[in-house]
């Protein structure tokens, strides 16, 4: 939506007409034309939108806003005779609220425009023939075409054709992504050459993009902890305020001095100075990949000194490779090692066991079925195969279930598995995971930024801990973990007085996410789980993005300090002085009083655009 739609739109259609009629009563007023009642009319047509907001806010909110200042300020100037310098007041007024309240919807429009939309029709193949569909009429499984140049409609995997897609409006990522048979695609995202062929998974409000845009919808209600202070400062301002004011009349008997104070002395920008930064800063975060469910979040990350990391699959790619299996048992071979590991771990979904899996495949090996399978968090799993009890999983498990480990690693950067046939060790699969791209600068760019410690938490073992932390730079670590530890050392920490932001995928780690101050989950176009868990979802797994959203909420953080500071503080206070020293009357404060309106909407919207570092 354009500016000018949203300022003339007709939901303000009735505020345009309050502003002019009391804008050309007041001139007519001035000029003779209309007599008194006919002005105090308009003024009360004007007046009535303040009304019912000032009595809204009162009875049903409980908080004393700006209108009931101004309501006060205009009965007050029909009280003393001052109709004309009321009357302009409240045009002008009602200007400023116009304002408000318009650039609050461009901000939300902007959102929209930002992240864009998802076409309401598809080709649907159907008997080699092609039709054009509605999205609701759409069933699972039905094949759509989406050609060069076209924007997807649904989720769904990709079972013909090859093609190169931009998924910025998800990602924020524009280097265009290959597609091919079996590729997930995305609603939303544009094919920018080739043609796809997409069986369709999710349609509607079900895809990855309807549930970002219902996020970042929602993310308006969480409010930051600076917003919940400055409604509190504003009620405990107004009792203040009024009793100055009426010392101020008590002493001067200036009805004119009392209408201008009390339009400077409103906390009007108060209420405006952070809702709007937060609608700004979380639309530039979502165009970037970055989802922030509130701006309570925004505030968080700026303030957080102390980050936590999960290791595999936040640090670590998270899909590990065998590198090396080792013989314990010599009355068997390797085949066999690989067999009862793969049979043991085809019911489990953790990444080593797809390493396992793969590397049983590599070598084209069938394995059994494994019964009364078990999987024991942070240790491994258990099950009987071909009627033998095997274990397999980390030392801890082997000691707990009173196996004998006497061997100790022969590589310590790599991660032991121990594998046990009927309680007796039988091998070693040696697994190694690969750290992600750019993880070192990120941990350097965080140090930078101000948070003082950064932590890893892992289940897998120290020496292997040691070694990843060491790579990405990080200094302190904790191994051997369990879920419930990781939840146990974020309370610690923050038990201690720190700020922590926690970062994980969000499948093993969700407890410690919410425990976090603010959880971080990565990948959220993979897991649905992650995007629940989190409070902040990076789109894709690009350790980058960390930085990224740790920078717009300090900026964000720093925006709402200089709205308040600024745009109420001191306009309001010079203010103040100007109009004691008589230098400002009613009509010229509330012109001025435009300034710190526009002041903190400029502020704020610029975080849609400007670069942030
Ligand atoms: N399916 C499995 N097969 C073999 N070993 C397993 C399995 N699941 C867990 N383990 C063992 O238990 C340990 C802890 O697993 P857990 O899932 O808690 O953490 P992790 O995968 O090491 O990573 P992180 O805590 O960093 O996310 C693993 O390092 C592994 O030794
Ligand atoms: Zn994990």
């Amino acid at each position: 939506m354009a500016l000018t739609q949203v300022f003339f739109s007709r939901q303000f259609l009735w505020e345009i007409v309050r502003i002019l009629s009391v804008g050309i009563a007041s001139l007519l007023f001035y000029l003779d034309v209309i007599p008194l009642p006919v002005l105090l009319a308009a003024m009360a047509f004007g007046l009535y939108s303040l009304v019912k907001t000032a009595a809204i806010d009162l009875f049903k909110e409980r908080k004393i806003g700006t209108e009931i200042f101004i309501t006060i300020a205009v009965v007050v100037s029909v009280l003393g005779k001052e109709y004309l310098a009321g009357a302009v007041v409240l045009m002008i007024i009602l200007i400023a609220e116009y304002i408000a309240s318009a650039s609050g919807e461009r901000a939300r429009a902007s959102i929209k425009e930002l992240i864009g939309s998802v076409p309401k029709t598809a080709i649907v193949k159907k008997d080699g023939k092609e039709e054009t569909v509605q999205i609701d009429d759409l069933k699972i499984g039905d094949i759509i075409l989406v050609r060069a140049g076209e924007k997807i409609p649904v989720d769904g995997k990709v079972t013909g054709g090859t093609g190169s897609v931009n998924q910025a409006p998800i990602t924020g990522e524009s280097v265009p992504q290959e597609k091919m048979v079996g590729s997930d695609a995305f609603a939303g995202t544009i094919v920018e050459l080739g043609a796809l062929d997409i069986q369709m998974t999710k349609a509607g409000k079900d895809t990855v993009f309807s549930r970002i845009i219902t996020l970042v919808e929602e993310a308006e209600s969480e409010k930051a902890p600076i917003e919940k202070l400055t409604d509190k400062v504003a009620s405990w301002l107004i009792p203040v305020v009024f009793i100055f004011v009426g010392a101020v009349y008590f002493y001067t008997r200036d009805i004119r001095l009392v209408i201008a104070l009390l339009i400077f002395t409103s906390p009007a920008e108060l209420g405006l100075a952070t809702p709007l930064v937060t609608i700004a800063a979380i639309a530039r975060a979502a165009r970037e990949g970055i989802l922030v469910k509130g701006g309570k979040f925004l505030e968080e990350l700026a303030k957080v000194n102390t980050i936590v990391f999960d290791k595999t699959g936040t640090l670590t790619v998270g899909s590990p490779t065998v590198n090396h299996v080792e013989l314990v048992d010599k009355s068997v071979d390797e085949k066999y090692l690989v067999q009862m590991a793969a049979a043991v771990d085809r019911r489990s979904s953790h990444p080593l066991a797809k390493a396992i899996l793969t590397y049983a495949d590599k070598l084209k090996l069938t394995y059994g079925e494994p019964e009364n399978f078990e999987v024991i968090k942070g240790r491994g799993v258990s099950a009987s195969v071909d009627g033998k009890a095997v274990l397999f999983g980390n030392k801890s498990f082997m000691t707990e279930r009173n196996v004998p480990v006497l061997t100790t690693s022969e590589n310590l950067t790599d991660t032991a598995i121990y594998l046990s046939v009927d309680n007796k060790l039988a091998g070693i699969f040696y697994i190694s995971d690969t750290i992600r791209a750019g993880a070192k600068d990120m941990i350097a760019g965080l140090r930078k930024s101000g948070v003082k410690n950064i932590v890893m938490l892992t289940g897998d073992n120290p020496e292997t801990a040691k070694h990843v932390s060491e790579q990405v730079g990080i200094t302190e670590f904790r191994a051997n973990l369990l879920p419930e530890d990781k939840i146990k050392i974020v309370k610690e920490l923050q038990g201690k007085g720190a700020k922590v932001a926690m970062v994980g995928d969000g499948i093993n780690d969700a407890p410690a996410l919410v425990q976090a101050n603010v959880g971080i989950a990565m990948g959220a176009m993979g897991t649905q789980a992650a995007m629940e868990a989190a409070d902040i979802v990076l789109m894709e797994d690009k350790l980058e993005k960390i930085e990224r959203a740790r920078a717009i909420s300090k900026r964000a953080f720093r925006t709402i300090k200089e709205n308040i500071i600024v745009g109420v503080g001191v306009v309001h206070v010079i203010g103040i002085v100007l109009v004691l020293l008589k230098i400002l009357g009613p009509v010229e404060a509330a012109a001025i009083h435009l300034l710190p309106d526009t002041l903190v909407f400029i502020n704020s919207i610029k975080l849609l655009r400007i670069p942030i570092k």
